[in-house]
């Protein structure tokens, strides 16, 4: 019998924490050790969640300063931006894998100026892997510390990335739209969030500047080996969760969008989670929602020289604690789609 992997997910409250604990409760290897909280602290997750009352046996949330973390070996950082890297720090011995924004962006000084605060730990930023796993497969295994991508920077990288590498988009004409459930948001209390706020409603937000502006374009600009400037608008749409981006591109000198469609196939090929769709078949939030897959495609615009790439994720699964989970799967040599290969749920 494998000696399975003890899993602490810091954050258990939260509904990416939440998230990370259904899908590990089907993961062959994991053992969940621990589970924190903070307000909430104290309560069982049968209390705290409705659809964990048939998991009696779960831990008991504790505070992540309660935990033993002898034995752990992998910790999931499901908490908010500088309590993260504040906790993780202390922490040695077990791998880290890391949702929060803290380990994200590559230079101190950018993450103090997007996210108003010193970095409470920049002594760990260089040991830090970006974790959009498709691109990440030669340093993750052997990586202590995952930061995993934004929701937002996951589908718009995806999406990206295969084109900029191959020079087929100009870099600097790019324009993101994107809609996010309201659990992109967190399950910490807020007037903005409330039903009467977001209901029969869709409205952009953190508009001319949001924080995963220079996540998006740190990782663009390595991969291009040039400086990729983007423009990215975020916008709450009425649903739980779901993330969709159109994203309309100018072609490079005299490339098609049937360029863009060929070097989709030659990228993600044989990809589990990535696929791309038949051509004229949009992609929709509906087809990805509870799983760990990417739909996404690309269309000729009516102005030539123009083309608009479509991309869906799901913001808790592949967003975040799917992708946490495949990059934990790397990072410990098993394979990677283990515990994630849930078809999407619908109706
Ligand atoms: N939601 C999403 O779609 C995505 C979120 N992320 C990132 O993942 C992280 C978690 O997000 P999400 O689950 O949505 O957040 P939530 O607000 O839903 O959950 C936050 C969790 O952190 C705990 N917590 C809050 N403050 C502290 C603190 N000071 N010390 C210790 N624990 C604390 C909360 O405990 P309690 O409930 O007891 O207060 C809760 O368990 C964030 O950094 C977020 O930006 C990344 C990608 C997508
Ligand atoms: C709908 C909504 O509010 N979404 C969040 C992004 C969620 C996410 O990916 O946040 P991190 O980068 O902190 O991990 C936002 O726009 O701030």
């Amino acid at each position: 019998m494998t000696t399975p992997l003890r899993i602490a997910v810091l954050g258990a409250s939260g509904y990416t924490g939440a998230d990370l604990v259904r899908l590990a409760l089907t993961h062959p290897r994991i053992e969940i050790a621990a589970l924190s909280a903070n307000a909430k602290a104290g309560q069982t997750m049968a209390q705290v969640w409705p659809h964990f009352a048939a998991y009696p046996s779960l831990p008991k949330l504790c505070k992540a300063d309660e935990i033993d973390f002898t034995g752990i070996d992998v910790v999931f950082g499901c908490l908010p931006h500088a309590a993260s890297a504040e906790l993780l720090s202390q922490i040695e011995g077990p791998k880290i894998v890391d949702l929060s924004a803290d380990f994200r962006l590559k230079d101190a000084a950018t993450y103090a100026d997007w996210y108003g605060n010193a970095h409470p730990a920049p002594q760990l930023l260089p040991e830090a892997v970006y974790g959009l796993t498709e691109f990440a497969r030669d340093t993750l295994p052997t990586a202590r510390i995952a930061a995993c991508p934004g929701c937002y920077p996951t589908a718009a990288l995806l999406a990206l990335l295969p084109l900029v590498e191959r020079g087929l988009i100009s870099p600097d004409r790019i324009t993101i739209n994107a809609l996010s459930g309201v659990s992109g948001a967190g399950r910490s209390v807020k007037e903005a969030n409330l039903f009467p706020e977001v209901a029969e409603a869709v409205h952009p937000y953190g508009i001319g500047k949001h924080r995963h502006m220079p996540e998006m374009e740190q990782e663009l600009s390595s991969r291009a080996g040039r400086e990729v400037i983007i423009s990215f608008t975020p916008h709450l749409v009425p649903m739980n969760r779901g993330e969709l981006a159109t994203i309309v591109v100018d072609l490079a000198d005299d490339r098609t969008a049937a360029d863009l469609r060929a070097a989709f196939d030659a990228r993600y090929a044989g990809e589990p989670f990535v696929h791309l769709l038949p051509e004229g078949v949009a992609p929709a939030t509906r087809m990805v929602r509870g799983s760990n897959h990417v739909v996404l495609n690309v269309f000729a615009d009516r102005v030539p020289g123009r083309a608009l790439v479509i991309v869906a994720i799901d913001n808790l699964v592949k967003g975040s604690s799917g992708q946490a989970i495949q990059n934990m799967n790397l990072m410990f040599g098993l394979p990677e789609t283990m515990g994630l290969e849930a078809a999407p749920l619908f109706p």
